[in-house]
C-alpha cells in the first residue's frame, strides 16, 4: 500500500526531510515530503534504517543524550526519568520503551539483524514483544525496568549517557534516534560498537562527545564548535549531526553555499569566520591553521570567536569539510550545486596563503638567500624569488619608494625589499661578482699558476700615503730624482704615477715598485684602492706638522688593506721638525717604532735635503723580507692592476698598470675593467719601450679600445674575442651598479613635498677628466655635496678625455652642464655648445668645480623671502569722506609708511585685517612715503571698519640669502 513520505516518517519517528534524503540515498525518486511511495519502498527504506541504525546508535545517542543531562553519570539513574517521555512516541504504554531497552541489548547478543529488522518496523507493537527477550539479559539490573539497558556492562562509555539519555530528553514524539524503534535503535547502540564510519544514515558515526546543540545547527549560528575540531583532530565522516533526532540530518546540501563565506573583505583569510556551516562563529581554530601565514591571516573578519592563534583559519576544518564532502558522497542531495572544483579550491587556496603586504598579494619568502648583483632591478628580484615585477614596484612603491621594474635599485633597498617578503638578499660584492664572472669563462684571477717551484721573488710594490702637503710628490721626486711638482695644477697631485727604483740591500740590488697616489681627501677612493694594490704603505708624516686627519686616513686604509707599514718621517730638515712627536703620535694609532720595542720601522727623511733616502727603501726591504711572501710566477697570462688611465690625443687609451704575476707581453689580449683590446705598446716609467712586463713592473699599455678605470683588475685573456666578452659584460654591470649609486632616490614624501611646491630640481651633469681617477674624484667629491632635498644632483654621463660633440649633443637633449676637467672641447663641439646654448665649465682644480657646482644648485633653489616691517603708524583721528571713505588720521610712530606697502591693522595686539595702504596723504597732497613723527591721513585697501588707537603696521617681502 502506498503511503505518503510524511507519514512513513512520522511511522518512523524521523523527519520528512531525513526519510526523504534517505530515499534518495537509496537511488528511490522521491520528490517531496507529500509524494506517494510504494509498500515495496516502503519495506526497503524501513529494513534499511533498521541495518543501519543497529551498530551506530550508541553513538548517536550520547551525542544528545549527554548533554541534555547535566553529567553523564546521570545516564543511569536519568534513565528512569526517560522513560515517560520514551513512550511517548510510541503511542503506548508507559511500560514500553523500558522493554525497547532490553531489545537493543539483544539485539547485538544475537545477530543484530534479524531482531532489527523486525523490531523497527513497528515500533510501539513491537517493543512489549522484545521486552521479554532483554529482560533476562539484565536481571541485575536496576529495579527499574527502565534500567535494562545498563545492565550490559560492555557497553561503551560513550554510550553510557546515550543509553540512559537517548530517550529522555528528547522532548519529541521520536525516541531512538533511527527510527524511533526503541528496542531496535537503542539495542544497536548497545552493541558498543561505535562506527567512525562514513555510514551518512548512521546515527551513531562516532560522535559520542557531541555538546548540546540547539537546533539549527549548521547554520552558523552556533557557538560551539565541535570539540574535536578544536584539536584540529579529523572528523571521522565528516558527520556534522549524525542521527540527531530532532534535527535536521546534516549533509553536504546543508552546508553553505559558499566555500568560504568567510573570507570576507578579500583580504582577510578565512580567520574565524571559516565555514558557518561548522559553527560559524567558532571560526577553525588554530590546530589546523597555518601557522606560517599568521602573520597576515590574523584572526579574521568573518568570525567573532577565531582563536587568533588560528592565524590562517582555513586549516584541517576546511579540509574537513571537504573530507566530509567526500564521506557523504552525492548521497547528501543537490550539494554538488555551487560547488567548487578541487582546482578551483587549490587555487583558492594559493591565493588565500599569499600574504598582503602594502595592499599587494605576494607569497612570502620562506627565509631563503637571494644573491643579487649590485644594482639589480626589481626584474631581477622578481626572476628570482617567481613573482611579478609589478607587484614589486607596487610594494616599493607601499614602502615609500618609487622605482620602475627595470631601474637599477640601491644594495639598502634590495635588501629592505627582500626583508618584508621574507628573504635574504645578499647583493653580491664587486670582487664575489667579477670572479663569477671570470670563472664562466674558466678563468682564475689572482691565484698564481703551478706550483712553489713556478714562483720566483718579485719587487714590492709601494704606496706612499700621507697627509697634504707633508710630501708625498717630492719624497718619491727625491727618490726618483725627477721633479714633477712643478708641473702639477693648484699644486695638487692628481694624477696617478708608478715609478721602480733600484737600491742595494746587503750587497744586492733590489728593486721597489713605488706607486704615487694623490694626497688631496678628493682622491680617498683611489687611495684606498693604491693600498689594496700593494704590498707595503709608506706613510709619509710631516715632522714640522704631525700626524693629521688624512695621516690617520691612510694609515686605516692601509692596515683594512693589512699592508705593512714603514713609517717616513719628512721634513727633518726642518727647525720646527719633532720626529720624536710623530713616533709618539703613531705610537698610539697602533705603530709602534721598532726602537720602542714594536715592530714598524720608521726613517728620518728630508725629501729636499735628500737625506735618509737610502734608509727609506732598505727598510721597505726589511719590511718586505720580514712579513711578505713576495713570489709571482713569472711564466703565466699576466695579471695585474690598471693604477692610473687616461686617454691619450695621439695614443688613444693609455693606461698604467702594475703586473702582480705572469708577465705582459706585447700582443696580448688583455682586458682591464671594461675596456679591452691588444698590447700594442707597452713603455716602462723611463718612457722606454719595452716588449715584457715581469711581476712588479709598471708599465704604460697602449692598445686598449677605451679608458679602464682606476683600480680596475687586468688580465691577459685567449682571444680577443674573450676579451670583448669579459669588458662587456663587466661594462653593463658597472653601469647597473653605478646607476643604482648615483641615481638619486625620491622617496615619495620627498617628491610629494616638491610637487606641493610645483616642481622638482635636478643639475644634470656630464663629466669629462683626463684620467679615469681624476673624473671618478670629481664625481665623489661632487656626490658629496649637500644642500638639501629640493635640489638633487644627477651625473648623467662621465668619460676620459676631450669634450665631444656627442657631448654637447646630450647636454643639450638633457638640459645638462658638461664639467670639463683638464679637458676641452672638440672639433666643433665648442661651436655647437654656444648654438645649442650648453653651458661648458673648465676647470683644472677640483675645489673649484666643487665651489661652482654647490653655487649652482644654490641658485636652483626656490628664493626665500622674510617679512620686514617698514613702519607703524597710531590712528589718532577718523575721517569719513564720501569720496575716499574712511580716512584714517595716523601718526607715523616708527620707520615709515609707504603708499601700496603691505599693511595689518593691530587692534590691541591682535592682527584685525592683512591689506594694503590704498592712499596716503600729507596735508592735502598725495604722498608717497611719510616718515616716524609726522601725521599723515591714509585709507586701507578694502577695509574701512577702524578705530582710533589701532595701529597700522606696514612690512614687505625682503628676499632673504641662503646660507
Ligand atoms: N723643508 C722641507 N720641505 C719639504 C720637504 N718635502 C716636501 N716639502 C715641501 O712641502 C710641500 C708639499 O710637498 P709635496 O710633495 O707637494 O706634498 P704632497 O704630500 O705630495 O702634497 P699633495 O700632492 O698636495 O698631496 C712642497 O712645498 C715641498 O717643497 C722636506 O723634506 N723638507
Amino acid at each position: 500500500m502506498a503511503v505518503r513520505v510524511y507519514e512513513l516518517a512520522k511511522e518512523l519517528g524521523l523527519e520528512s526531510k531525513e526519510l526523504l534524503s534517505t530515499l534518495k540515498g537509496m537511488g528511490e525518486f522521491v520528490r517531496s515530503a507529500s509524494s506517494t511511495i510504494e509498500a515495496p519502498v516502503v519495506r526497503k527504506v524501513k529494513e534499511k534504517l533498521a541495518t543501519e541504525s543497529a551498530p551506530a546508535a550508541p553513538a548517536a545517542a550520547p551525542a544528545k543524550a549527554a548533554p541534555a543531562r547535566t553529567a553523564p553519570s546521570g545516564a543511569r539513574p536519568a534513565a528512569p526519568a526517560a522513560k515517560p517521555s520514551t513512550p511517548a512516541p510510541a503511542a503506548s504504554a508507559p511500560a514500553q520503551p523500558q522493554p525497547a531497552a532490553p531489545t537493543q541489548s539483544a539485539a547485538p547478543a544475537q545477530s543484530a539483524a534479524p531482531a532489527q529488522s523486525a523490531a523497527p518496523a513497528r515500533p510501539a507493537a513491537q517493543a512489549p514483544a522484545a521486552a521479554p527477550r532483554a529482560t533476562p539479559q539484565a536481571p541485575s539490573a536496576t529495579p527499574r525496568p527502565s534500567a535494562t539497558p545498563q545492565p550490559r556492562p560492555s557497553a561503551p562509555q560513550q554510550s553510557r549517557p546515550s543509553t540512559g539519555g537517548t530517550p529522555t530528553p528528547r522532548p519529541m514524539p521520536r525516541p531512538g534516534g533511527t527510527g524511533g524503534v526503541p528496542g531496535a535503535g537503542n539495542a544497536a547502540r548497545r552493541t558498543g560498537t561505535p562506527r567512525p564510519g562514513n555510514n551518512p544514515f548512521a546515527s551513531s558515526q562516532g560522535m559520542g562527545v557531541r555538546r548540546p546543540r540547539p537546533e539549527g545547527a549548521g547554520t552558523g549560528t552556533a557557538p560551539g564548535g565541535r570539540p574535536d575540531a578544536r584539536t584540529g583532530a579529523p572528523r571521522p565522516g565528516g558527520s556534522a549531526r549524525p542521527g540527531v533526532p530532532g534535527m535536521p540530518r546534516p549533509n553536504p546540501a546543508m552546508m553553505p553555499r559558499q566555500a568560504n563565506p568567510g573570507l570576507g573583505g578579500g583580504q582577510t583569510r578565512t580567520g574565524g569566520g571559516g565555514r558557518p556551516g561548522f559553527g560559524g562563529g567558532q571560526g577553525r581554530p588554530g590546530g589546523a591553521g597555518r601557522p606560517g601565514f599568521g602573520g597576515n591571516a590574523g584572526p579574521g573578519r568573518g568570525g567573532p570567536g577565531g582563536p587568533p592563534t588560528g592565524g590562517g583559519g582555513r586549516g584541517r576544518g576546511g579540509r574537513g569539510g571537504s573530507g566530509t564532502q567526500g564521506a557523504f558522497g552525492r548521497a547528501g542531495g543537490p550539494a554538488k550545486r555551487g560547488r567548487k572544483s578541487k582546482k578551483q579550491r587549490r587555487q583558492e587556496f594559493d591565493q588565500m596563503e599569499a600574504p598582503t603586504i602594502g595592499g599587494v598579494r605576494i607569497r612570502p619568502g620562506d627565509g631563503s638567500t637571494v644573491r643579487l648583483r649590485r644594482g639589480a632591478s626589481l626584474t631581477d628580484l622578481a626572476e628570482k624569488i617567481g613573482v611579478d615585477p609589478a607587484s614589486l614596484v607596487q610594494v616599493l612603491f607601499n614602502l615609500g619608494e618609487m622605482v620602475n621594474a627595470t631601474q637599477s635599485v640601491a644594495d639598502d633597498t634590495l635588501q629592505v625589499l627582500g626583508a618584508e617578503l621574507n628573504y635574504t638578499i645578499e647583493v653580491v660584492s664587486p670582487e664575489d661578482e667579477d670572479r663569477e664572472l671570470l670563472e664562466s669563462f674558466d678563468i682564475e684571477f689572482g691565484e698564481d699558476e703551478g706550483g712553489e717551484e713556478d714562483l720566483a721573488p718579485r719587487p714590492p710594490a709601494v704606496t706612499v700615503m700621507g697627509h697634504v702637503d707633508h710630501g708625498k710628490t717630492k719624497l718619491l721626486d727625491a727618490i726618483r730624482n725627477t721633479n714633477v711638482v712643478a708641473g702639477e695644477a693648484g699644486g695638487i697631485t692628481q694624477a696617478i704615477g708608478a715609478y721602480q727604483v733600484a737600491t742595494e740591500v746587503d750587497g744586492q740590488e733590489r728593486k721597489i715598485t713605488f706607486i704615487d697616489t694623490p694626497g688631496h681627501e678628493a682622491f680617498t677612493a683611489m687611495r684606498a684602492r693604491g693600498a689594496k694594490s700593494t704590498d707595503i704603505a709608506v706613510l709619509v708624516v710631516a715632522a714640522d706638522d704631525g700626524v693629521m686627519p688624512q695621516t690617520i686616513e691612510a694609515l686605516n686604509h692601509a692596515k683594512a688593506a693589512e699592508v705593512p707599514i714603514v713609517v717616513a718621517v719628512n721634513k727633518i730638515d726642518k727647525e720646527s721638525a719633532d720626529p720624536t712627536k710623530v713616533r709618539g703620535q703613531l705610537t698610539e694609532f697602533g705603530l709602534v717604532p721598532e726602537e720602542y720595542g714594536g715592530d714598524t720601522m720608521f726613517v728620518d727623511v728630508s725629501a729636499t735635503a735628500r737625506t735618509g733616502l737610502d734608509e727609506l727603501l732598505e727598510a721597505v726591504v726589511l719590511t718586505a723580507d720580514a712579513s711578505l711572501d713576495l713570489r709571482a710566477n713569472p711564466d703565466m697570462p699576466a695579471q695585474g692592476v690598471a693604477i692610473e688611465a687616461h686617454l691619450d690625443k695621439g695614443r688613444g687609451p693609455v693606461a698604467t698598470v702594475l703586473v702582480h704575476r705572469g708577465t705582459l707581453r706585447t700582443g696580448d689580449s688583455i682586458v682591464a675593467g671594461s675596456a679591452h683590446g691588444r698590447v700594442r705598446a707597452m713603455i716602462n716609467d723611463q718612457g722606454e719601450q719595452v716588449t715584457e712586463a715581469p711581476p712588479s713592473m709598471p708599465v704604460q699599455v697602449l692598445g686598449l679600445t677605451s679608458v679602464p678605470g682606476a683600480g680596475d683588475n687586468f688580465l691577459v685573456v685567449e682571444d680577443d674575442r674573450m676579451a670583448r666578452q669579459i669588458a662587456d659584460k663587466r661594462e653593463s654591470r658597472q653601469r647597473a651598479a653605478l646607476l643604482a649609486k648615483t641615481t638619486r632616490r625620491k622617496t615619495l614624501d620627498q617628491l610629494f613635498e616638491q610637487l606641493e611646491k610645483g616642481e622638482t630640481q635636478e643639475l644634470k651633469l656630464i663629466l669629462k677628466g683626463d684620467s679615469a681617477g681624476s673624473v671618478e674624484a670629481l664625481e665623489d667629491a661632487l656626490a658629496g655635496i649637500d644642500i638639501g632635498d629640493e635640489v638633487s644632483l644627477r651625473v648623467i654621463d662621465r668619460g676620459v678625455g676631450a669634450i665631444t660633440e656627442t657631448n654637447v649633443s646630450l647636454a643639450e637633449a638633457s638640459d645638462a652642464v658638461i664639467i670639463g676637467f683638464n679637458v676641452r672641447p672638440q672639433g666643433k663641439a665648442t661651436q655647437m655648445a654656444d648654438s645649442a646654448g650648453v653651458d661648458i665649465r673648465y676647470y683644472s682644480v677640483i675645489y673649484a668645480a666643487i665651489d661652482d657646482v654647490e653655487a649652482a644648485l644654490k641658485g636652483m633653489l626656490k628664493p626665500i623671502f622674510e617679512e620686514k616691517v617698514s613702519g607703524q603708524a597710531e590712528i589718532r583721528e577718523i575721517f569719513r569722506s564720501s569720496k575716499f571713505g574712511t580716512i584714517a588720521g595716523c601718526m607715523v610712530i616708527d620707520g615709515s609708511i609707504r603708499r601700496n606697502s603691505k599693511a595689518r591693522l593691530i587692534r590691541d595686539g591682535v592682527v584685525v585685517t592683512e591689506t594694503s595702504i590704498a592712499s596716503l596723504r600729507r596735508e592735502k597732497d598725495d604722498v608717497t612715503e611719510v616718515r616716524e613723527g609726522y601725521e599723515c591721513g591714509m585709507t586701507l585697501a578694502n577695509y574701512s571698519d577702524i578705530k582710533v588707537d589701532d595701529v597700522i603696521e606696514t612690512f614687505e617681502m625682503v628676499e632673504k640669502a641662503r646660507d
